[in-house]
């Protein structure tokens, strides 16, 4: 449980520091993310405007292209018919005047006129005496040929005044310009450039024919000629030197983008203009999708951050609240575990003296004794009785009878050895347990040196000089007794025996003193068949729950039933099983007698609670325990609800592996399990929280005097919460009173058990109880 309880602390700790780097790195995931997207979202609007440019451009250029192949074929055919007027030998003058372009269905020449070498009209299509559109051109060749330097065609200009737009006049010479004429024709601008009507170039797209010398000729806008030439693009022109360009007025997705061609044998260029905020418009639906499309993503990427942030926060403080409490809770139990110390620490010690009480003596006591039973050591516990000493009270008073008592206390200890034991166990009785002594002997001389020390008069006690002496009983272990208590009793008896003798000596203890070693032997003679003639039976003790004094549990509790001497309780003839080895199978018989009983009460129908059977040290040990409670339940068939383990706290000290095992395999099955005698070993915190313990049963020496002890009280209480906080519940054992009860329910104890309630009772007799489920409260 400890090692979980770190483990789990661990995760908590490594969760928390995560939880610190792990906001932050949602964070900056998240605006990675988004801005990745959103770098995505811009280049690719970029690139697609771009792209929408490029191929405008593009268009652009091959329409002007196009648009200048095609005039250059058209401005061509005024060359051809030149020649057809002059007879195909432009040398010869004019052999076919009367050549007219309509006749032959070129609709792109309005009018045609043909003029001799000295520029006179002889023949004009319209029939006009002269041709004023192209008389500037003529005027021009005459000068051209005069000079001597002919051009192989002069082109003119539309009418400035706007009638006659789009009209242009065309003038090429016949043969040698000297001694030929002229051919003048009109070409009909308009109808050329009405051939692209049809081309899409969006709104202030245009096609405009353009002079050389910068002046427009025709301007195709919108699929439709159009006379204003003040539009933008309107004058897109050509470096001399360059036969096509594309240039923009304007930012690039605001301005106008125009592709400029050259004619190559004509001084006309042909540019095409298209605005790039139209073509860019045609893509802005699509760019609204993705940006509705981006912002719903970020969208969802910022909910998503804000769901994993918020999750990761209420997270961290989930963790943080249980660090918190777990914290709390261990300072609690440290606390409670400081006050339980001090308690026992008050608790432990003889206030008068300082040295060891009763208590203290006897849970010391305990341990050596439990060493000497394996280092097999002998030890003599010394029992001291001071003679006579109500005498000092009397004469003297109380305060010298104290002084004398300290003083008795500080002798004793100045005589024995450092690691020997030395305790007041009240009034004027003191004992000394001698560790790992060597004989008899040594005992008998100490204990001389004793008597002879303790004899000698106390000097000054409040100015008092007191005289008095002790009497002595030995008991030695593990002659005169295996326990504390059986060597106290002994002792006692010895040291009444040295009383008797006279008083100021030292007496060891006589086995034939003890009026009931006959009556032991018999027990030992008989244990073995008493066993095979089944003598023994079980009585049941009920617990009884505190809020509603309903009966929650009972404690089986073994019975020798002798045919002579009657019932024997377990102290009389549990050692005796140990001594023969027959505690384990006396201990498997009361297992198998418990679910034997709760069988037949279930048979009887009679309402079950859960039976407790108290599990010996040895039992605890033994690695066949949880198979040999399977096999009972097995046998009788009782679900393992109904019965509960109890254990001492003495009982883990050896061995705790194996009886861990144990008690987890049988914890395993679904067995309850408490602590008995909780207080009287040295079974701290660590054990309850190492244990699959469910409840402790307070021994009974604390419960004894709760009302006026207060270190009892202190104890009592300090278990109560320490236990409930472990979620373990509380049993006080021997409750005899009334005000004992009422203390411990108001101390928050859970259960309680002791004669006040019931006595321990056979199965029969506890039926009624069973069947009535709550106890009436007794009213004394
Ligand atoms: N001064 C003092 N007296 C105590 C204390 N505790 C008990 N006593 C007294 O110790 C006396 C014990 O007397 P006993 O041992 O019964 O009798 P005794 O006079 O010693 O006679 P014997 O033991 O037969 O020799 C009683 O009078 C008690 O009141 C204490 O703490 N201080």
């Amino acid at each position: 449980m400890l090692s979980l309880l770190a483990v789990f602390k661990r995760r908590c700790a490594s969760l928390l520091t995560s939880q610190h780097t792990l906001v932050p790195s949602a964070f900056v995931l998240g605006l990675a993310l988004l801005v990745y997207l959103w770098a995505l979202h811009f280049t690719r609007i970029q690139n697609e405007k771009k792209l929408a440019l490029q191929a405008t451009t593009e268009s652009s250029q091959n329409i002007a292209a196009i648009v200048a192949t095609n005039l250059e074929e058209v401005l061509g055919r005024a060359s051809l018919y030149a020649r057809i007027t002059s007879g195909g030998d432009q040398s010869s003058g004019v052999s076919s005047p009367h050549f007219n372009p309509q006749q032959v269905g070129d609709s792109a020449y309005l009018r045609a006129a043909v003029y001799d070498r000295d520029g006179k009209l002889i023949y004009s299509s319209a029939h006009q005496r002269t041709e004023t559109e192209l008389q500037p051109l003529l005027d021009q060749a005459l000068r051209d040929g005069r000079r001597g330097d002919p051009a192989p065609i002069l082109i003119g200009h539309p009418p400035a005044d706007g009638n006659g737009a789009w009209r242009l006049p065309i003038l090429v010479p016949l043969g040698d310009a000297r001694s030929a004429g002229y051919y003048g024709a009109i070409l009909d601008l308009g109808y050329i450039l009405s051939r692209y009507r049809e081309v899409e170039l969006g709104q202030g797209g245009s096609i405009e024919l353009i002079h050389s010398d910068g002046l427009p000729l025709a301007v195709l806008r919108e699929g439709a000629l159009s006379l204003d030439t003040r539009l933008p693009g309107s004058h897109s022109r050509l470096p001399g030197d360059m036969d096509a360009l594309t240039f923009s007025s304007g930012p690039t997705d605001l301005g106008y983008l125009s592709s400029a061609h050259r004619l190559a044998h004509y001084p006309i260029q042909v540019a095409v203009t298209q605005n790039s905020a139209v073509v860019l418009g045609r893509l802005s639906a699509q760019h609204h999708e993705y940006l509705l499309r981006s912002l719903v993503f970020s969208a969802v990427v910022i909910l998503v951050i804000l769901i994993v942030v918020f999750s990761l926060r209420h997270q961290h403080r989930l963790h943080q609240a249980v660090a918190n409490s777990e914290q709390e809770k261990k300072q609690l139990i440290d606390l409670l575990e400081q006050e339980k110390i001090r308690a026992l620490a008050l608790a432990s010690h003889d206030y008068l003296t300082g040295i060891p009480n009763r208590r203290q003596f006897q849970q010391l006591a305990a341990s050596e004794l439990k060493r000497a039973r394996r280092s097999r050591n002998l030890y003599a516990l010394l029992f001291f009785d001071l003679d006579r000493f109500k005498l000092v009270n009397d004469n003297l008073g109380h305060a010298v009878g104290d002084l004398l008592l300290k003083a008795v206390a500080g002798r004793l200890q100045a005589a024995v050895r450092n690691y020997d034991l030395v305790a007041r166990l009240g009034g004027d009785e003191f004992v000394v347990l001698l560790s790992e002594i060597p004989s008899e002997d040594f005992v008998s001389q100490l204990a001389a040196n004793l008597v002879q020390e303790l004899s000698k008069t106390y000097v000054d006690l409040d100015g008092h000089n007191v005289e008095t002496s002790p009497s002595v009983g030995i008991a030695l272990y593990p002659r005169d007794g295996q326990t504390v208590d059986d060597l106290l009793l002994h002792a006692d008896h010895a040291m009444y025996s040295a009383k008797a003798k006279g008083r100021g000596v030292f007496r060891f203890y006589d086995a034939s003193l003890n009026a009931s070693s006959a009556r032991r032997s018999e027990l030992t003679a008989r244990f073995k068949s008493a066993m095979h003639d089944n003598e023994f039976c079980l009585h049941f003790q009920p617990k009884v729950a505190l809020d509603d004094f309903a009966v929650v549990g009972l404690e089986a509790l073994i019975r020798w039933d002798h045919p002579e001497h009657g019932l024997i309780f377990p102290g009389d003839f549990i050692p005796l099983a140990e001594e023969q080895n027959y505690i384990i199978p006396l201990g498997r018989w009361v297992i198998d007698a418990v679910c034997r009983q709760i069988a037949q009460w279930q048979a009887d129908g009679v309402p079950l609670v859960p039976v407790a059977i108290n599990v010996s040290a040895h039992q605890l040990r033994d690695n066949r325990l949880p198979e040999d409670v399977m096999a009972s339940l097995a046998r009788h068939a009782v679900s393992p609800e109904w019965i509960e383990i109890e254990i001492t706290e003495t009982s883990l000290i050896e061995d705790t592996q194996l009886a861990r095992r144990n008690l987890e395999s049988l914890a395993g099955i679904g067995i309850k399990i408490a602590l008995d005698d909780y207080g009287t070993g040295f079974s701290g915190l660590s054990m309850l929280k190492q244990l699959p313990i469910n409840a402790v049963k307070v021994d009974r020496s604390f419960i004894r005097d709760i009302r006026n002890d207060t270190d009892d009280a202190v104890i009592v209480a300090s278990t109560i919460s320490l236990a409930h906080n472990l979620g373990l519940i509380v049993v006080a054992e021997g409750v005899e009173s009334k005000d004992q009860l009422l203390h411990l329910k108001a101390a928050g104890c859970d259960q309680v058990q002791g004669f006040f309630l019931q006595r321990p009772v056979s199965a029969q007799d506890i039926a009624p109880l069973l069947r009535k489920r709550h106890y009436t409260f007794p009213s004394t």
